[in-house]
């Protein structure tokens, strides 16, 4: 059996996340890129990722050869090939494969010589328009929330970071200046090892040997505002795939990790097997879940709009229209985590969110409705940590264009919760 190439499979991914508005995450855990050889595998996600990232720029410089869109399919194509070839690549190669890639299916294979003549056109004076064209926008569904909360300007510092992509952080077991020197990575003020460029994570020093897991500098600093203590019970109510459970673990807590999906539970369980540490794994639902904990991690699902540099999909397949019902469910999931605390037990509520319904409105809203809550803002005096994050009620804020010169870090919100 023959498999697809990397421009194939791309060109594949980029329908299902623009025409079915399926999340690239979801479709490459299902093992859309199964078929592919590891190399193969990175390139098409590569050529997918950077082609989401930058599907403004090459849909301008495609309108000028364009009368009218063709079908989606083959828009994806010549996105695909637009990007490539603006990007540097090789232009017969590019424009034959994009042309063979139409030509594969009988439905559109009368637009070969379109996608020949338009990508040929690309070739030509495609590489200099990319160079002055304004970096992307976000779509407006997330645009205008984003402006009303931090101003325009600060949301194209955000854009400037989405496009600019993201580097790969590493959260060390042990001694992070070790493990930088063994990566060829650079420590973070916050503890946490960078390398500019990803390559085959699995093949770096010390991923056999669990010595280190990727999460982003900005996702490792829940776990440090909780600050387990050895022997503490902690639960971490929506654990998967589990960066933060292998962070309380590696903090000698004894953790009870939860979550309500199986398959993720899955990716959890290899973690810790991975890096030889140990939590309680309980697939089920946080808003039923019974105990008692000394400490609380809720990781709470949400718009996932801090992560953009990571998906550049999830502006695409989203359209905003899921973020209040999500608020709803964080409401919930914090006041059931706030009674399962013992008396004087404390409480991490973070999102990797950008909007502030999902941060530090839940907050306020939450020291409404308990009385004797309170937000401990000392505890965000954290090594590394920036005071101007720290916002008024009491959390921080992390953003995309924070470190902008060492590569950004994901949007974050968090805050200590003490009964
Ligand atoms: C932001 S992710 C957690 C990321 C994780 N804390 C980490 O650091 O790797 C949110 C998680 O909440 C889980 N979830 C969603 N609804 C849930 C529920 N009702 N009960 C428990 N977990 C839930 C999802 O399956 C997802 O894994």
């Amino acid at each position: 059996m023959s498999h697809p190439s990397p421009r194939a499979a791309a060109a594949h991914l980029l329908d299902q996340v623009l025409g079915e508005h399926r999340l690239l995450s979801d479709l490459l855990a299902a093992g859309a890129l199964g078929q592919l050889a590891p190399p193969d595998r990175a390139r098409a996600q590569r050529l997918v990722t950077q082609t989401l990232r930058a599907l403004e720029r090459s849909d301008k410089i495609l309108a000028k050869h364009l009368r009218k869109p063709p079908p989606l399919t083959v828009q994806n194509i010549l996105r695909l090939g637009t990007v490539e070839l603006c990007m540097g690549g090789d232009a017969h190669g590019i424009v034959n494969e994009c042309v063979a890639l139409t030509g594969a299916s009988k439905r559109f294979a009368k637009l070969k010589g379109l996608v020949n003549a338009v990508l040929r056109k690309v070739a030509a004076a495609g590489p200099a328009e990319w160079a002055i064209l304004r970096v992307p926008h976000l779509p407006k569904w997330l645009r205008a929330p984003l402006s009303e909360a931090y101003g325009p300007k600060t949301v194209a510092g955000f854009e400037a970071a989405h496009f600019a992509g993201a580097p790969l952080d590493l959260t060390p077991r042990g001694d992070a200046a070790a493990l930088a020197e063994a990566v060829g990575g650079t420590v973070l003020p916050t503890g946490s090892v960078r390398l500019a460029e990803a390559g085959q994570v699995s093949a770096l020093p010390g991923f056999e040997t669990g010595d280190w897991w990727v999460q982003d500098a900005a996702a490792a600093l829940p776990a440090r505002l909780l600050a387990a203590q050895p022997g503490e019970t902690v639960l971490d109510m929506c654990a998967a795939p589990g960066g933060k459970t292998l962070q309380l673990a590696s903090a000698g807590a004894e953790v009870t990790a939860l979550d309500i999906s199986d398959a993720r539970m899955a990716r959890l369980r290899e973690n810790l097997a991975r890096t030889g540490l140990g939590a309680a794994l309980v697939i089920g639902d946080a808003l039923t879940h019974e105990g008692r904990y000394d400490a609380i991690l809720l990781d709470a699902p949400c718009s996932a709009t801090g992560t953009i540099r990571r998906h550049p999909d999830l502006p695409h397949a989203r359209d905003g229209s899921e973020i209040g019902d999500l608020i709803g469910l964080q409401a919930a999931m914090l006041d059931r985590a706030l009674g399962l605390l013992k008396p004087g037990g404390r409480l991490v509520y973070c999102t990797c969110s950008l909007l502030p319904d999902e941060g530090e409105c839940q907050i306020e809203e939450a020291l409404a409705r308990h009385s004797g809550l309170r937000v401990d803002a000392e505890a965000t005096a954290l090594p590394g940590v920036d005071p101007d994050w720290r916002t008024e009620e009491g959390g921080f804020r992390l953003r995309p264009d924070f470190w902008a010169e060492r590569g950004g870090m994901d949007g974050f919100y968090m805050a200590l919760l003490r009964m």
